[in-house]
C-alpha cells in the first residue's frame, strides 16, 4: 500500500491528490502503522499512552523557535491576540516538559515549541512534530519557524521571510547521510505563504521587513565566517568577499535551522515559512553586542508577524469569533511587551 504524503503537497500526483484530499498528514512511513504504539520519544507523547487526536486534533499551526522561553512568551502572546480562554483556575502547561528536551505549550489551534540549535535536533522534533500530526488527523497544518539570525546587509531588528533556504554551498537542499549514502531533498518553503505574511507587514510597523535567500550553517562561528570563534584560520579579507559573495546570490541573513526545516516540511507535504528577526548586520561585525531589552524587542517583531497571519486565518474561517467568544484586537509591539512581562509575572 502506498502511504505517501499529504494534501497539500506540491510533489503529488493527482491521482494520489484524489486520495489524500481531506488534508490530513500522511506518513511516507508504513512501518509506523503496523506497530502497536509510536513512541514520540523526544516530546514525552505516545500514540498509545495519550489520546493525540483529543489533544492535538484540532492544531491548525505549529510555530517553532529555539529556545523554551521564546516559545513560552509566544504562546502568552497568541493566547491574548486571539482572545483564546484557558479554562479558569488553570495555567498554560509545557507539555513536553517531561522530556526534558523540547518545550511545548498549546493555545487551541496554536501549538508552540521550541527545537533548539541546529539542524539535528530541529531534525528530531521535526520527526516527532510530523508524526503528531499524523497520529492527531490535523488537516492541513501550517508549520511557522520563528527564530533569530544575522543579517547580510541589513540593519539589526529588520524581520525577514525566508524565500529559499540554501546550505553552506549555496544548495536550494538539505543534506542527509542515510545508511551511509548521501542524500539531498529540496529545501522548499511555501512561496505564496511567505507572500502572504510580506503583506501583513503594516507601514506603521517602525522596522523593515524583506523577503531574500536564507543561509543555513552547521554553525555559529567557523561556520558563519566569524572571526571571532574559538578558531579562525581566515584573514578579514576572505570572511567579507564570503559574505560579499552571499549577498550578490540575494542571501540577505544566516542561521541555523532552514533547510532541515523545509526538506521535512516539504517531504511531508506540510506548508511552511521561516521569519527571523536579524540581531546584528554581519557586514558590520561579528559579535551579538545588543542590548539585552533592544533584543527581546526585536525577538517580538517575527511573532507579531505571525500572529497576524493566525489572526488572519481564523478570521477569514470565522473561527476567531466562535471558537474563542470576541475578535480580539491587532496589537502593536507595545502590547506585546505588557504580555510578555505578564508571562514573566507567572514564573
Ligand atoms: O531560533 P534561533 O534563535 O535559535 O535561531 C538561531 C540559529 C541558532 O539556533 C541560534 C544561534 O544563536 O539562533
Ligand atoms: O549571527 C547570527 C545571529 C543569530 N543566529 C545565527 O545563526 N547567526
Amino acid at each position: 500500500m502506498s502511504l505517501l504524503l499529504t494534501g497539500n503537497s506540491a510533489s503529488l500526483s493527482e491521482e494520489e491528490l484524489d486520495e489524500y484530499s481531506d488534508g490530513t498528514v500522511k506518513l511516507r512511513n508504513s512501518n509506523i502503522e503496523l506497530m502497536d504504539q509510536d513512541i514520540l520519544y523526544h516530546l514525552a507523547l505516545g500514540s498509545e499512552s495519550h489520546d493525540l487526536q483529543e489533544m492535538f486534533g484540532d492544531v491548525k499551526f505549529v510555530c517553532m523557535g529555539g529556545t523554551p522561553k521564546r516559545m513560552e512568551n509566544f504562546a502568552h502572546f497568541i493566547m491574548n491576540e486571539i482572545g483564546y480562554k484557558l479554562p479558569a483556575g488553570t495555567q498554560l502547561q509545557d507539555i513536553s516538559a517531561y522530556s526534558y528536551r523540547y518545550s511545548m505549550y498549546k493555545v487551541g489551534p496554536v501549538l508552540c515549541v521550541s527545537h533548539g540549535m541546529g539542524t539535528p535536533s530541529v531534525s528530531i522534533l521535526m520527526h516527532e512534530m510530523i508524526k503528531l500530526m499524523y497520529h492527531a488527523k490535523c488537516k492541513d497544518p501550517v508549520f511557522i519557524r520563528i527564530g533569530t539570525c544575522g543579517g547580510i546587509g541589513v540593519d539589526g531588528g529588520t524581520v525577514i521571510i525566508t524565500e529559499d533556504a540554501l546550505d553552506g554551498q549555496l544548495r536550494n537542499s538539505h543534506e542527509f547521510t542515510i545508511l551511509g549514502k548521501t542524500i539531498h531533498r529540496p529545501a522548499k518553503l511555501d512561496k505564496k505563504l511567505a507572500r502572504e505574511l510580506k503583506s501583513l507587514a503594516s507601514p506603521d510597523d517602525p522596522y523593515d521587513t524583506i523577503i531574500g535567500k536564507t543561509l543555513c550553517t552547521n554553525d555559529f562561528y567557523e561556520g558563519q565566517g566569524r572571526l571571532d570563534g574559538a578558531f579562525c584560520d581566515f584573514s578579514e579579507n576572505e570572511k567579507m568577499d564570503y559574505l560579499e559573495k552571499l549577498r550578490e546570490n540575494g542571501v540577505v541573513n544566516i542561521e541555523m535551522e532552514s533547510t532541515i526545516f523545509a526538506a521535512l516540511t516539504h517531504h511531508a507535504g506540510i506548508k511552511a515559512a521561516v521569519v527571523c528577526v536579524a540581531l546584528l548586520n554581519r557586514l558590520n561585525g561579528d559579535q551579538v553586542n545588543a542590548p539585552k531589552e533592544v533584543m527581546n524587542e526585536w525577538q517580538a517583531r517575527p511573532q507579531i508577524l505571525v500572529s497576524r497571519y493566525i489572526r488572519k486565518v481564523l478570521t477569514h474561517n470565522g473561527q476567531l469569533k466562535s471558537l474563542f467568544g470576541h475578535q480580539g484586537s491587532i496589537k502593536s509591539p507595545r502590547r506585546f511587551k505588557l504580555v510578555q512581562q505578564e508571562s514573566q509575572a507567572h514564573e
